[in-house]
């Protein structure tokens, strides 16, 4: 049985799901004239194969919002649902609203045009909207998608309501002729395929067998609009107040930290917000809300730093989404160190009164102290 919680989590290998039915038929069958992914090597990049060699005549358009340069998963998704689905004589135009330092080929782009004045630190959705209607305007897309969460869920309404055209929204599943979205009930509503497609999260894979032209486009210049929304500009708000599953910054700490005095102190000097494992929250250091894992909150920090935590399988689907772990642990064996993109082998104790050190002089450089 489903629930409306599994909705974001569905697992694109499910029959019934993008991709499959679909994206199988339509993307790796030779009538479409793409590369057979069996005959490419996947230990071998060099020599990943390009999704087509043919002359493209027409395009579908990704756009996304950047945040720092970097693209979240359902930005990546997004992408790599627009390069399943086209077609040999496709090419896929992404537009990022921000700059991107990732490299956006492997996630099938041909072309990628970047938007630096437009990121999400800047509230512009007239700007925006005026961008996209040049754009479409140059290149008419056979389609847009978007993933449907966050500035890039305005976006597309707005676009798709001031330019007239046909929307379908939490897209689970598409085909040649048609979309899907999940409803209450473990049901689909279907429609015919619109000119905008705003994905749902998690509906695609975006490990592809092959990859894009990646050709990077100077920003276009976009009309002047002007907002009919003032942009005052961004205020942090105490990290104690933001929700766990939006904060930017998470410090947590698990069995393998007991000093809660520097603990707190770290993260406070660091502007984060606290999460922790089960068992730090089961032997009453933390609240039950802190818990961060599969029975705990699912997380999507920037930055999340794992002190004293092992990295059990439940408390790493938690966490999934976070860009940069770091971990900090006296055993170089165990599963976080794995996961982090950086570690520290050290006490915990230590390590957080050498860090908080290290933050406060830091900052006193910076003179914020
Ligand atoms: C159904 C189910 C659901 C679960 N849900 C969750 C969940 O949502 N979230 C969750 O977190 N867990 C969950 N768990 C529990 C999970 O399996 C682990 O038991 C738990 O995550 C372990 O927490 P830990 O890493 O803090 O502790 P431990 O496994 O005890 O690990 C402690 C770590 O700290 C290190 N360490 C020890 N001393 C130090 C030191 N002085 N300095 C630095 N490092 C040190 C150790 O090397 C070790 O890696 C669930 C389990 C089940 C069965």
């Amino acid at each position: 049985m489903h629930d409306m919680q599994n909705i974001p989590r569905i697992d694109p290998r499910r029959p019934y799901v993008i991709g499959p039915s679909g994206l199988k038929r339509i993307i790796l069958g030779a009538e479409t004239g793409m590369r057979d992914p069996m005959q490419v090597s996947h230990h071998d990049e060099s020599r990943v194969a390009l999704r087509t060699n043919k002359e493209t005549t027409a395009t579908v358009l990704v756009v996304v919002h950047s945040d720092r340069g970097a693209l979240d998963e359902h930005g990546k998704q997004a992408i790599a649902a627009a390069a399943l689905l086209a077609n040999a004589e496709t090419a896929v135009v992404v537009a990022i609203m921000g700059t991107c330092n990732d490299d956006l080929s492997v996630l099938g782009a041909d072309k990628i045009i970047t938007y630096p004045s437009l990121d999400v630190t800047r509230y512009s959705p007239e700007t925006t909207v005026e961008a996209l209607r040049q754009l479409w305007g140059e290149i008419h897309p056979v389609r847009m998608y978007l993933p449907d969460t966050g500035a890039d869920a305005e976006i597309g309404r707005r676009f798709a309501a001031i330019h007239r055209k046909t929307i379908a929204t939490d897209v689970v599943e598409i085909n040649q002729t048609e979309v899907r979205r999940w409803i209450p009930g473990n049901r689909f509503a279907v429609a015919k395929l619109t000119d905008v497609v705003m994905l749902a999260k998690n509906a695609v894979d975006t490990k592809l067998p092959w990859v894009g032209k990646g050709e990077v486009v100077e920003s276009p210049t976009v009309n002047s609009v002007s907002e009919r929304v003032r942009d005052l500009g961004i205020s942090a708000s105490a990290p104690e107040n933001v929700a766990l599953e939006e904060a930017d910054a998470i410090v947590s700490g698990g069995n393998g930290m007991k000093d809660m005095s520097t603990f707190k102190a770290l993260a406070d000097a660091m502007g984060a917000a606290t999460g922790a494992s089960r068992v730090a929250v089961d032997d009453g250091r933390f609240p039950r809300a802190k818990q961060v894992g599969a029975t705990g909150k699912t997380v999507q920090s920037s930055m999340y730093m794992a002190i004293g935590i092992s990295g059990a399988v439940q408390h790493l689907q938690g966490i999934k989404d976070c860009r940069h772990v770091i971990a900090v642990n006296i055993d170089e064996s165990a599963p976080i160190v794995k996961r982090a993109s950086l570690t520290v082998i050290e006490d915990s104790s230590s390590f957080m009164k050498a860090m908080l050190e290290l933050v406060n002089d830091a900052k006193k450089v910076a003179g914020k102290e």
